[in-house]
């Protein structure tokens, strides 16, 4: 028995892709750690499921997996890979929302990623307190886009100083993803992110749009940007209107594979991650 997969990468962050309506494939922690490990599997920051819609609506289910095993609500980047795999215009149903897509003239992939959260809540933050400045040395702003992010203000250098340690402050219940930013003008950004359960990676976009949308909140950005990352550069717009955030940016397509599924050995484990 084989899996059919796709890779896929989005500004560097790269991505393995299974369209879970025409087979099967059971996203336990074993499978999903060993299929994204570079040496033991295929090798990708996140693995990216599809799956019917159903009653969730939009065009295909999307879920995310970090290598750890954990599952994201949002991830920018696969999010664009998706839109231009599945041609046309899909509206992706994430666990962080309905994701409507679409084509520029000039060939790239837009995501409308939604509105961001602020509440500690919604983050998760471990307490009431104000989202816009954590009580954390460099002192970094927090939403959601359906993902926690925490964003630093103070350089790139922090990413990888002290994402491990930041990933997994009690301050973040569900840990989060870190990016650190250099502000290079008010419409333009260098950032540099810790991925939660993934680690420092070329970009990501639900970063992107976590730092634009902090920076505004903090006086120090206007509403579209575009966010420098070691892998390539997105364009990032807040929309006044409705408070929409949009993510505009290529993706690739890499190759076509087949996995045996001898690789993943134990891929009936019962420690499903889902
Ligand atoms: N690479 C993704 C982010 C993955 C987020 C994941 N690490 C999490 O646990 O939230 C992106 O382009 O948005």
């Amino acid at each position: 028995m084989t899996i059919r997969f796709h890779k896929m990468q989005g500004l560097g962050n790269d991505f393995v892709v299974i369209d879970r309506r025409s087979q099967d494939f059971q996203a336990s922690i074993h499978n999903v750690s060993r299929l994204c490990d570079r040496r033991f599997g295929v090798g990708c920051d996140q693995l990216v499921l599809l799956d019917a819609p159903e009653e969730g609506g939009g065009d295909v289910g999307v879920r995310f997996f970090n290598p750890d095993g954990s599952e994201a609500g949002a991830c920018g980047n696969a999010s664009r890979c998706v839109a231009a795999l599945l041609g046309g215009a899909p509206v992706l149903r994430t666990r962080g929302g309905l994701l409507p897509s679409f084509r520029t003239e000039s060939g790239e992939i837009g995501i409308d990623m939604g509105r961001p959260a602020f509440d500690w809540k919604s983050i998760p933050l471990a307490c009431e307190m104000d989202s816009s400045s954590l009580p954390l040395p460099g002192a970094p702003a927090a939403c959601s886009m359906g993902n926690p992010h925490a964003t630093f203000f103070d350089g790139l250098e922090r990413a990888g100083r002290d994402g491990a340690a930041l990933e997994r402050d009690p301050l973040f219940p569900e840990r989060a993803n870190i990016g650190c930013v250099d502000i290079l003008d008010r419409r333009s950004i260098r950032l540099r992110v810790w991925e939660r359960g993934a680690g420092l990676t070329l970009a990501c976009g639900s970063g992107a749009c976590a730092a634009v949308v902090n920076g505004v909140r903090r006086g120090l950005l206007d509403r579209r940007c575009e966010v420098l990352m070691d892998g390539g550069s997105l364009t990032i717009a807040w929309r006044e209107a409705d408070d929409h955030v949009l993510m505009i940016g290529a993706a690739t397509h890499v190759f076509e594979g087949v996995l045996s599924r001898d690789a993943l050995n134990g891929i009936d484990d019962d420690r499903a991650a889902s």
